[in-house]
This record gives C-alpha cells, structure tokens and sequence, in this order.
C-alpha cells in the first residue's frame, strides 16, 4: 500500500475564487524523537522535505508542507507540520526547538500523535501538551511492519487506557468507504465509541448511508483525549489512505492559505542546509552531528548549475578535526553524498563548497541561535 491517492486539485486556479466548501487546515505532526514524524510527513506529502535519520533528533525546525488536491470530490488545503521531537530541553537550541513545537499546536486544526511500536518512552511531556488542544487528535502507532497484530492489539489497549478514545466524534460518510482499510488488527476493532468501547459495526450501518461527517467539540477547557487510534507504517504507507481520509474530514472548510503552487514555507537554502545536516547525521557519531549546524553562505542559481556554498559550525576545535577527517576524506565523503542529494532534490547540477567553522557553544547563545533562524 502506497501513500494517499491525491488527485490533483483541478479547480484550484489561480486568482479563481475557491468552492464554497473548500477545505484548509494545519496539521501538527508531533511526538517523542525517532518515532516517524518525518516519514510520515514525507510521505503524505509525496515529497522529501523533511530529513530523516535513524539517530534521534534530527529534525530541528518546524517544517512546513503544503499539500493542495481533491479528495473524493472535496477540493482541499493542507499545511503540515513536522515539529522537532518532544524532549526536555537541556540547551537553549532544544528551548528554541520547543517553542516550534508549540507553536505549531497553537496554530493546528488537526494533531497527528506519533509514537511507534516499540516506545519505551515516557509521553506525558507530549500529553501535558496536548491535554487542552481543543481540536482532533488523531494517535498514530507506527512502525506496525515490525510487529505482529497481537503487538499492535496490545499498543492500542495501552494507548486505549492511557490517553482514551473520546473527545470528537467523527461518524463515517460515504465518501470515506474507499478509504476504510483492512488494518491490523482488523478495521472494525479501531472504531471507538466517546466512553473507549468499541463501536459495534451492525449498530452503525443503518446510519452509516447518509450520515454526513459530523465533528462533535470537546467541552471548552476539558482534557483533550485522542479522537481515534489509526496503526500505520509511515514507511510502506500502510493505513495512510484512512489516515488521510480522516485528516480530510477533520479539516474546516476555510479558503486557502498559501498559493497553489507553494510546496513550504521554508526556502530553498534552507532545504540546502537541512540536506547537508542529514549527511553530517549519516556520516559521524556520538555528539558530532548534535554539535554541527549548517549555514548556507552563497546560493547561485546559474543556468547551467547551482553553486552552493555553506558553513559547517561546530562547538570546538576536536570536533571540527572529526569532521574533517584524516587528510580531508569525511569532510569529502560527506560532501559528496550532500552534492548528490542535493542535485536529486533541485533536479539540477550542484557546486558545492564546504567550510567547517569553530563557533564556540553556539548551541547556548540566543544571538547566535538567532542568527541561524532558531525563533518563530
Ligand atoms: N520499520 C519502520 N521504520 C520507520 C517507520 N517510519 C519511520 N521509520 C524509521 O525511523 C527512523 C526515524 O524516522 P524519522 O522520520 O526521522 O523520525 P522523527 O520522529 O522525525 O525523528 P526526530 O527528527 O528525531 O524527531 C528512521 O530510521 C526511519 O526510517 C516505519 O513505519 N517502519
């Protein structure tokens, strides 16, 4: 199973005014280090615009995706967001990737919850968070493709007891019958009644035929509680047709917010440096790549390539001699890697230039975090 089927958003002309019943919403993608936000994202949005490593902490800014299309007739907007991982800050940067975090909260019309199968993590900083988002929140298990459905039945009993199904209630409409999933375990189990039972299927059908989404607000200022619980593999793209369904029918009806032809908020440059980082992750060990920041210094747009130049920081002088490597050659493998993916990306020729700078502690100075675009 792939990533959603999108069609493309045909009605969506430039300067047009938008159907009365379009759809625009945020989308926060949350959760602890490691567990998927950046695949997930990438994978709904059909495009690697987030970094994704094994190593936790990789993603260090609030990315903005914009998704524009026509789901089952329904022409919509979406603006994800992939956050930094929810951890407790131990630098000013891990403060300032925070903050991204909870501004992307306020601002969501939508929260997806990520966690993974295999998490030993203690979540209540992430549920303290959400506790009074007044908007659905939608808990994804991921990394299902490594567990066996007694596994994933047993997640979502925990999941059931610790952060309960209740809260929105969203009934199925027609539309969304292409969507429903065979999941694992079976798609019947993952349908909630608001007190955490399951909803009897036979019960609903009658209903079912003409019921139009209807999404029933939380008491103002009462603990928010997930509204579903979807088991998904953000890297085979298992359970995100029904995912997206739902992230769909949760969203308002409001005009766009971004021009069709916006992919993010975030420029060029800054994929540039973000596709560099992920090298530095791929490549090194230990504190190196937590220590390193990327700065793109010159970005030429020629016809026949693009040259770019970028600054690797790094906190002390042992440091950048890792970085380095003997005679040059991890600096150079790096560079390498970085240059072809960047070309993968921009679908052109790149120049790349790289110069690692000793920026004592810049992880701790506000003025330096600044600088490098650590505030909303
Ligand atoms: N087996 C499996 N691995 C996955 C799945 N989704 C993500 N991963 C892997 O999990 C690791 C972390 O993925 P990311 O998408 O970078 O996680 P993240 O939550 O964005 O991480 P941070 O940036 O640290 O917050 C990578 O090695 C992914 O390939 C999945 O569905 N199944």
């Amino acid at each position: 199973m792939g990533s959603p089927d999108i069609q493309p958003p045909g009605e969506l002309n430039p300067g047009a005014p938008p159907a009365p019943d379009f759809r625009a919403g945020f989308v926060s993608i949350v959760g602890k280090p490691n567990v998927g936000k950046s695949t997930l994202m990438n994978q709904l949005i059909g495009e690697r615009l987030s970094i994704i490593t094994s190593k936790a902490q990789t993603t260090r800014h609030r990315i903005m995706g914009i998704l524009n299309g026509n789901h089952n007739g329904q022409p919509f907007q979406l603006v994800y967001s992939d956050t930094p991982g929810i951890i407790q800050p131990k630098y000013k940067l891990h403060e300032s990737m925070m903050s991204f975090v909870r501004g992307s909260l306020e601002d969501a019309d939508v929260i997806l919850f990520v966690t993974d199968i295999f998490e030993q993590h203690d979540e209540d900083d992430v549920i303290k968070r959400l506790k009074y988002a007044n908007v659905p929140i939608i808990l994804l298990i991921n990394k299902i493709d490594q567990a066996s459905p007694e596994q994933v039945e047993e997640k979502i009993r925990y999941w059931e007891e610790h952060f309960s199904v209740g809260g929105y209630a969203v009934l199925e409409d027609e539309s969304s019958e292409g969507g429903k999933k065979a999941g694992i375990p079976d798609e019947d189990s993952l349908r909630f009644n608001e007190d955490g039972s399951l909803v009897d299927e036979d019960d609903l059908a009658d209903d079912e035929t003409d019921a139009q989404p209807v999404a029933e607000e939380a008491a103002p200022g009462a603990p928010r509680k997930a509204t579903e619980i979807i088991p998904i593999s953000a890297l085979n793209g298992f359970n995100l047709d029904r995912l997206f369904d739902d992230i769909v029918r949760y969203l308002p009806v409001h005009p766009p917010y971004f021009p069709e032809d916006e992919l993010t908020d975030k420029p060029e440059r800054f994929f540039a440096s973000e596709m560099i980082r992920e090298k530095i992750f791929l490549n090194y060990k230990k504190e190196v790549p937590y220590s390193s920041e990327v700065v793109i210094t010159g970005f030429k747009d020629r016809e026949d390539m693009l040259v770019i130049s970028a600054e690797i920081l790094v906190e002390r002088p042992t440091q950048r001699a890792i970085l380095l490597g003997e005679k040059g050659n991890m600096i150079k493998k790096t560079g390498i890697m970085a240059r072809e993916e960047l070309e993968r990306f921009f679908g052109k020729k790149v120049f790349l230039e790289t110069h690692v700078k000793v920026e004592p502690d810049w992880r701790q100075k506000e003025r330096m975090l600044r600088r490098l675009g650590y505030d909303e």
